[in-house]
């Protein structure tokens, strides 16, 4: 079997270009959509991001307001700018890119940003009405890979999906989100991690094998059965070159369905990100 490639690039440019009426609709009405990003430090991975985050607001029409701040910046001084932005009406979207300097307290900026600006979904508040299936804003990466399943017609109702990866802003909201009695859920999910005993027993059992470990190529052919379908929401940055968490070459011949890296799950969380800005002020309209 040789895999058919999931084009996050191509499914991220539809729904990006199914915004555009939702904002020339806002416009209309003096509501310009408004998305703040704030990079403390000068890693140039998390500038790629920003850049392109930028460029998607310019291409769509939402104003987009960048806070590039010193490493040295103070706990104290980045909760004020998050009081600002919170207070500022044109701001509909507030992200901080993650991670922070060691020196900042991650989870207490995080639990600063107004609940109805955390367009990340990164706040307890939006993480528990995720939970409960209720959701405000779904986390852009785990949303990203529903909705690249969903629009590949790839059924995932009663199906067994194997996530390799606990975080909190990737495994465990996509597993919350995939569990779900609900459209696009309602599957049977198992989470791998570095405390699970023979990785390989599991990620073989896999109808759907979902990779988001940071650990470069870890996925290979022996780990998968025929035709698996794999996400790899993996992006490491090896001898300057991308490469996603699954060994695509072992992998292509087995599996039935593939995300590349890049050009699948990244854009995908790009233009998840610009539906929860342009969701965020819609509701500002209908409360
Ligand atoms: N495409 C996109 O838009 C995005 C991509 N990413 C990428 O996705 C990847 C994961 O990101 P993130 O969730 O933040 O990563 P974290 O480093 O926060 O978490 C990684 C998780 O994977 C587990 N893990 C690591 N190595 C192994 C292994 N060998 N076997 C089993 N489990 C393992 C860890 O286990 P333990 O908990 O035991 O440590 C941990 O739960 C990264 O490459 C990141 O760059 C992230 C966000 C967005
Ligand atoms: N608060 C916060 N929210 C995030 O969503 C967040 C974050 N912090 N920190 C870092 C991770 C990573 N992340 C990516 C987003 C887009 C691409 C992306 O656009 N990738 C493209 C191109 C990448 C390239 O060419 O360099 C692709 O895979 O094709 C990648 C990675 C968001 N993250
Ligand atoms: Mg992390």
């Amino acid at each position: 079997m040789k895999a058919t490639l999931i084009d996050g690039k191509k499914v991220s440019q539809e729904i990006r270009e199914e915004l555009k009426p939702r904002v020339q609709n806002l416009i209309q009405q003096d509501l310009k959509p408004g998305l703040a990003v704030i990079l403390v430090g000068d890693d140039p991975a998390s500038q790629v991001y920003v850049r392109n985050k930028e460029k998607a607001c310019e291409k769509l029409g939402v104003y987009s307001l960048k806070h590039q701040l010193p490493s040295t910046t103070s706990q104290n001084d980045l909760l004020h700018l998050i009081d600002e932005l919170n207070n500022n009406p044109a701001i509909h979207g507030i992200l901080v890119q993650l991670p922070l300097p060691k020196h900042l307290d991650e989870k207490k900026i995080l639990y600063h940003i107004n609940p109805l600006k955390d367009v990340d979904g990164f706040h307890p508040y939006n993480l528990g009405r995720l939970m409960i299936g209720d959701p405000i804003f779904l986390p852009c990466t785990p949303w990203g890979v529903q909705e690249l399943l969903s629009r590949y017609q790839i059924d995932i109702s009663r199906k067994h999906v194997v996530i390799v990866g606990r975080s909190n802003i990737v495994g465990k909201p996509l597993s919350m989100m995939l569990v779900q009695k609900a459209k696009a859920a309602n599957a049977t999910i198992t989470i791998c991690h570095t405390g699970t005993e023979n990785l390989a027993q599991h990620t073989q059992m896999a109808d759907i094998l979902i990779a988001a470990a940071g650990s470069p190529k870890m996925i290979t052919g022996e780990l998968i059965r025929e035709g698996v379908v794999v996400i790899d929401v993996g992006i490491n940055k090896v001898e300057d070159k991308l490469v996603g968490d699954v060994d695509f070459d072992s992998v292509v011949d087995k599996a039935s369905f593939i995300t590349p890296v890049p050009g699948g799950v990244g854009p995908m969380t790009i233009a998840m990100l610009m539906a929860n800005t342009v969701k965020s002020a819609e509701r500002t309209l209908h409360g």
